[in-house]
């Protein structure tokens, strides 16, 4: 098991077909519920005020979690910023 920090910053062109902007969010969305749903991606989170989201994700191995991220149908569109965590000392769970 491997926790990883993600921020997703998305920058999807303001001149995208608004029909191929409305299926890549769709698809998107059905993607990130069916991770959500194996317990893969473990938190998403808006944060405010941007396009962006902060997510936990809860893999195998740091190539699994490339392999998810390259699958994400807004990934052309996104910058990331990838932290691998790991446990702190100082937990008491
Ligand atoms: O809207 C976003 O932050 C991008 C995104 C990731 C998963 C999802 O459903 O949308």
């Amino acid at each position: 098991m491997a926790l990883f920090h993600v921020r997703m910053d998305v920058h999807i062109p303001h001149d995208l077909d608004p029909e191929v902007r409305a299926q890549t969010v769709a698809r998107e969305k059905a993607y990130s519920q069916e991770l959500q749903r194996s317990g893969k991606w473990r938190e998403l989170w808006r944060i405010v005020g941007q396009y962006s989201n902060i997510s936990i994700f809860d893999v195998e191995s740091a190539d699994e979690l490339h392999e998810i991220l390259q699958g994400l149908p807004l990934f052309p569109y996104m910058d990331m910023q990838v932290m691998a965590l790991t446990r702190h000392p100082s937990r008491i769970d």
